[in-house]
C-alpha cells in the first residue's frame, strides 16, 4: 500500500496560496477540489451500491492493457501472464491497470499540488501527449488534457519491474525502507498524522464462497509459497509461516511472510485488527498484534499482484488467519496489570473492541480465581443455593470458557434453577452437537437474570489472616466432609485473600465498559456481573444496571439499582441513571409519544442519554412480492405515531479536513467509497468474528446476491435481550455450538453494508441539524461524513411517495439513533415505506429500483 500525500498538505498550500487563485478553488467547490487531489472518478455518494459505470472502458481495457503489460513489464511478468488461464489473465490485467491508474492519480495529484503552490498558471491546460499504450490506457478513464508528460513517466518508471518475483533479501531489503520511512513519518512528533490521505483498492480481492459455516482447519492440507498460483485460491489448503518484519499499516497491514523452507511472500492483511481499524491509529496495534517472529497460518490463500506491483497474498476475512503472538500471558499480578494498563490506552483512543482483547488476554490467565468460583459455586450447588451457584459458574466459565468440569456444572445448575429448556441449550453449545438448534424463550432467560441479579451481591467482609491457598485447602477439606455451607464460607475467604482477585475485578469491570462501547451487551452484563463475585464496587453495579437498560431490560435495571446502597463518588451518576431509567421506561410504556418524538426530531436532540431498541407492536416483517421481505401494519396507523426506535448496530463518521482522508476505489466499477463506509465495512467484518448476535443480524439482511433471506421477528433485528445467548455468558463464538456459529466472510458483509447502511454527508447532517435540508438528500461524503447500520430501519422498503419518515437523532457529530415514523395515517394491511433518497433517478442506479 501506498501512502499519499495528505490532504492538509494541499489545505496548508491553499493558504499560502495568491489570493487570485485561492478564490478560483473556493469557487469550483468540494469536487473540483478532490479532482484537483487525483480523485477524478464518480463517487459513491451513499448507503448502497452502484451498478453500472464505465461499461465502455470495460471492453477496451483487455486488449490495451495486454499492450501496457507487453510494452512496458519486465519479460517475467509477460512470460507468467502467458502461463495462466482466460480468467487469470484478466484480473492480472486489471491488476495492472489498479497500478496504473492509481499511480498515475497520485504521480498527478503531487505535480498538481507542487504546480498550485508555485504558480497559478499551471492550472491551465498543457500541450497534448504523444500517443502510447500507456496513454491510451488511461485516456479510458482520464480527459487528455489532464495527462500530465511527468506523471506519465512516473508511471512507466514504475512498471518494470511490476508482478515480478522478487529475490528474497531484496524484497526484505525494499520493505524495510518503506518501513522505515512509513515509521519515521508516523512517529515524527512534528509530523501531523491526523492528517493523512490513504487510499486501497478492492478491484481484485480473493473470490469467496457464500457459506457462514465455520471453517474446518484440522481437514486443510498444510503448503508452501512455491505451490501458490497466481490470481488463483488455493483450495482445501493452508500455509504456515513466520512473519520476519514488523507490520506496516496503511488502510491494511502490509508485511512479510516466511515458510519453512525460507521462501518469502508478502501478505496485505485487511480487517484483521480488532474492531476493524485502519490508519494511523492502526499502526500501535498491529505491532501488538501482527508482531515480527508471530506465527500465522493461512486458509486457502489468494495470490495476487499488489498495486505496489509485488505478488503477495491479499486476506480480507478475519475467519481467514490463525495467529499465535508470542508474549505473555501470565498471571502475576504484574502481569495482570499490564494486561490492564495496555487495554486502558486502546480505550481512551476508542478502540473498545481492541481494549476488549487485552483484558480477556489477561482475564484468561487467571486459573487460581477461576478454580475458585468454580468450587464456590459446587458447593452453592450441593447446598441447592441455585442463583448464587449459577452466578459462580458463569463468572468461573468466563475466565476458563473450555473448562470441561465448569462447563458440566453450568449445565447442571440450570437443570437445578428449573430451565430444562437453557440446560440443553448449554449443553449442545458445550458438546458442539449437531442435534437440531434450539433456542429457549426468551421468558425463560429473563426469568434466569432476575433470579440470578437478585442475589445481593458480595461485600468484601473482614479479610482473613490465612493466606488464600490453606483457605482454599480448608474449603476442599470442608466439600470432602459434607460441609457444605462451610466449604463456600472458605472459598469466599480464599477470594477474598488471593492477591489477584482484586485486579481480576478490576479487568472485569473494564470489560463491563468496553463491551458497552463497543455494542456487546451480554459480554457487559456477564462481565459486571461476575466481579460482582469477586469484590463489590458501585461502578460493577452501574455498568450492570446500564448494559440491562441499553438491552431493554428496564424493571431488571431498575431491581439492580435499587440493591446498591450509595457509595461516596458514583451516587450522582446512580441517581442519574435510575432517573434515566424510569423515564425511559415511561416511554416505552407510552409507545413513545408522537409530539416527543416529533419534539425530538425538530432539535435533532434524543432526550437523555438512553435510547432503547424498540419496535411498535403495530408492524410485522412479511414477504413481499418482488421486493424481498418488507414491513406491513397489522391496524390502522395514525399520523405521527413512532413505529421504530433503533439505535446503530455499528457507526463511524468521519472529518477528512481534521483526520484522515481515506478512500477505497474498485476499478471495476469506478467508484470511490468514502471513509465512513470502507471503515464501517471493517469493523462489522472484524466485530462479526468476535459476536456471534452481530453475525447473525448480518447473515439475515440482504446482500445483493439475490439470495432471499429469511422473514425473521422484528425482535432478532434489535440489539435486545436474545435468548441465543445463555444467562450471564458472552455473545462470542465460544458459547455457541459449532453448528450454529456463523463466519461471514468479508465479501459476504460488504455486500450487506452496499444494501443495508445509511450515510450522511458531515454537510447535509449539519444542514439536517440546522433545519435547512431533508436528511436522506446527501452531499459528497469523501470530505466527511457517517454511515451506520440499523437493521430493523432496513427492514423497510423503498417507495417514491413513501408513508413513514425517517427521522435521525445525532449526538455531536455522531448518529445516535433512528426514529421511523408514520407521515401520513396508514391503514391496517398496507406496506411501510421510505424514501431512500429523494432522487428517483439515483435510488434506480444504486439499488435498481423503479
Ligand atoms: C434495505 S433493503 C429492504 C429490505 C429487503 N426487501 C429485504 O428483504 O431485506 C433494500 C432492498 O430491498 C429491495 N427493495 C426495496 N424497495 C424496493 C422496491 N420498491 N421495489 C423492489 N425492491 C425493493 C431491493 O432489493 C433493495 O436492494
Amino acid at each position: 500500500m501506498m501512502e499519499m500525500p495528505g490532504m492538509s498538505d494541499l489545505l496548508d498550500q491553499m493558504r499560502s496560496m495568491p489570493p487570485e487563485l485561492l478564490e478560483q478553488l473556493r469557487q469550483e467547490g468540494p469536487e473540483q477540489m478532490l479532482q484537483r487531489l487525483g480523485m477524478t472518478q464518480p463517487v459513491s455518494d451513499s448507503t448502497m451500491g452502484v451498478r453500472d459505470v464505465r461499461k465502455a472502458a470495460e471492453v477496451e481495457a483487455p486488449a490495451i492493457y495486454a499492450e501496457v503489460l507487453a510494452s512496458y513489464c519486465h519479460p517475467d511478468a509477460v512470460r507468467e501472464y502467458d502461463k495462466l488461464r482466460a480468467e487469470e489473465r484478466e484480473k492480472l490485467l486489471k491488476a495492472l491497470r489498479v497500478t496504473v491508474e492509481e499511480n498515475f492519480q497520485h504521480f498527478s495529484s503531487q505535480m498538481m499540488q507542487e504546480q498550485l503552490l508555485n504558480k497559478a498558471s499551471s492550472l491551465k491546460a498543457r500541450n497534448a501527449v504523444k500517443d502510447s499504450p500507456l496513454v491510451r490506457a488511461l485516456r479510458l478513464v482520464t480527459a487528455s488534457e489532464l495527462l500530465h508528460p511527468e506523471a506519465l513517466e512516473a508511471v512507466e518508471a514504475t512498471l518494470h519491474n511490476w508482478g515480478r518475483k522478487m529475490p528474497r533479501d531484496l524484497h526484505v531489503m525494499q520493505f524495510m525502507m518503506g518501513y522505515q520511512n512509513h515509521v519515521l513519518k508516523f512517529k515524527d512528533p512534528g509530523s501531523n498524522k491526523e492528517m493523512w490521505t490513504l487510499r486501497t483498492n478492492s478491484t481484485i480481492i480473493k473470490p469467496e464462497a457464500s457459506t457462514s459455516q465455520p471453517r474446518k482447519w484440522a481437514q486443510l492440507q498444510p503448503m508452501g509459497i512455491s505451490a501458490l498460483r497466481l490470481f488463483g485460491v488455493a483450495t482445501g489448503r493452508v500455509l504456515v509461516g513466520k512473519l520476519i518484519v514488523p507490520p506496516m499499516v496503511t488502510v491494511g497491514i502490509t508485511t512479510l511472510l516466511q515458510d519453512d523452507l525460507g521462501e518469502v511472500i508478502q501478505l496485505g492483511l485487511y480487517n484483521q485488527l480488532q474492531g476493524g481499524v485502519t490508519g494511523h491509529q492502526a499502526q500501535e496495534l498491529a505491532e501488538k498484534q501482527f508482531c515480527k517472529g508471530a506465527k500465522l497460518q493461512i486458509a486457502e490463500p489468494f495470490l495476487k499482484i499488489f498495486k505496489d506491483g509485488n505478488q503477495g497474498i491479499r486476506v480480507d476475512s478475519p475467519h481467514d488467519i490463525r495467529l499465535e503472538t508470542p508474549g505473555k500471558a501470565g498471571d502475576t499480578i504484574q502481569d495482570l496489570q499490564d494486561f490492564r494498563q495496555s487495554g486502558n490506552e486502546l480505550y481512551k483512543n476508542g478502540q473498545f473492541e481492541a481494549a476488549l482483547l487485552e483484558y480477556w488476554r489477561g482475564l484468561r490467565a487467571c486459573d487460581e480465581i477461576a478454580v475458585l468460583l468454580s468450587n464456590r459455586s459446587q458447593a452453592h450447588l450441593k447446598t441447592e443455593c441455585w442463583a448464587e451457584a449459577c452466578r459462580d459458574s458463569a463468572a468461573s466459565l468466563l475466565l476458563r470458557p473450555q473448562g470441561a468440569k465448569h462447563r458440566a456444572r453450568y449445565v447442571l445448575i440450570l437443570q437445578g434453577l428449573g430451565f430444562p429448556d437453557l440446560a440443553q441449550r448449554a449443553q449442545k453449545a458445550f458438546s458442539d452437537s449437531s442435534m437440531g438448534r434450539l433456542e429457549p424463550s426468551i421468558q425463560d432467560t429473563q426469568a434466569v437474570l432476575r433470579l440470578t441479579l437478585k442475589v445481593p451481591h458480595l461485600r468484601t467482609g473482614g479479610r482473613s489472616e490465612e493466606d488464600s491457598a490453606s483457605l482454599k485447602e480448608k474449603g476442599n477439606m470442608a466439600f470432602r466432609e459434607g460441609k457444605f455451607s462451610e466449604a463456600a464460607t472458605f472459598y469466599t475467604q480464599a477470594l477474598e485473600g488471593h492477591p489477584a482477585a482484586e485486579e481480576v475485578a478490576n479487568l472485569l469491570r473494564n470489560v463491563a465498559l468496553s463491551s458497552t462501547r463497543a455494542g456487546l451487551l451480554h459480554d457487559a452484563v456477564a462481565a459486571a456481573a461476575a466481579s460482582l463475585r469477586l469484590q463489590f464496587h458501585a461502578k460493577a453495579v452501574y455498568h450492570l444496571a446500564h448494559a440491562l437498560a441499553l438491552l431493554g431490560e428496564l424493571e431488571l435495571s431498575e431491581e439492580v439499582l435499587s440493591q446498591t446502597g450509595t457509595q461516596t463518588g458514583t451516587q450522582a451518576a446512580m441517581t442519574q441513571l435510575t432517573g434515566e431509567v424510569a423515564t425511559t421506561k415511561g416511554y416505552v410504556s407510552l409507545k413513545y409519544p408522537s409530539e416527543m418524538v416529533a419534539a425530538a426530531a425538530t432539535m435533532c436532540r434524543w432526550p437523555g442519554k438512553f435510547m432503547v431498541d424498540w419496535v411498535s407492536e403495530a408492524i410485522v416483517i412479511e414477504r413481499v412480492a418482488r421486493k424481498g421481505r418488507g414491513v406491513r401494519s397489522l391496524r390502522d396507523i395514525a399520523f405521527g405515531e413512532t413505529l421504530i426506535i433503533q439505535r446503530p448496530r455499528g457507526s463511524v463518521s468521519t472529518d477528512a479536513t481534521t483526520g484522515e482522508l481515506l478512500t477505497s476505489t474498485d476499478t471495476n466499477s469506478g467508484l470511490i467509497e468514502d471513509a465512513s463506509k470502507v471503515k464501517l465495512t471493517s469493523q462489522l467484518t472484524s466485530m462479526a468474528s468476535k459476536d456471534q448476535l452481530l453475525a447473525k443480524v448480518l447473515s439475515n439482511l440482504e446482500d445483493g446476491t439475490g439470495v432471499e433471506r429469511p422473514v425473521m421477528s422484528f425482535h432478532s433485528f434489535l440489539d435486545s435481550l436474545q435468548a441465543s445467548v445463555l444467562p450471564l455468558l458472552l455473545q462470542q463464538a465460544e458459547f455457541f455450538s459449532a453448528t450454529e456459529r456463523l463466519e461471514l466472510s468479508y465479501a459476504r458483509i460488504q455486500g450487506v453494508v452496499n444494501v443495508n447502511v445509511h450515510g450522511d454527508s458531515k454537510e447535509s447532517m449539519r444542514n439536517w441539524q440546522a433545519g435547512k435540508s431533508q436528511a436522506n438528500s446527501r452531499g459528497n461524503k469523501l470530505l466527511g461524513g457517517s454511515t451506520a447500520l440499523y437493521p430493523a430501519v432496513s427492514m423497510i422498503n423503498h417507495s417514491n411517495e413513501p408513508n413513514c419518515v425517517l427521522l435521525p437523532f445525532f449526538n455531536e457529530d455522531e448518529p445516535k439513533g433512528m426514529a421511523v415514523s408514520a407521515r401520513r395515517h396508514i391503514s391496517r394491511g398496507e406496506e411501510l415505506t421510505l424514501a431512500y433518497l429523494d432522487d428517483p433517478e439515483a435510488v434506480k442506479a444504486k439499488w435498481g429500483i423503479s
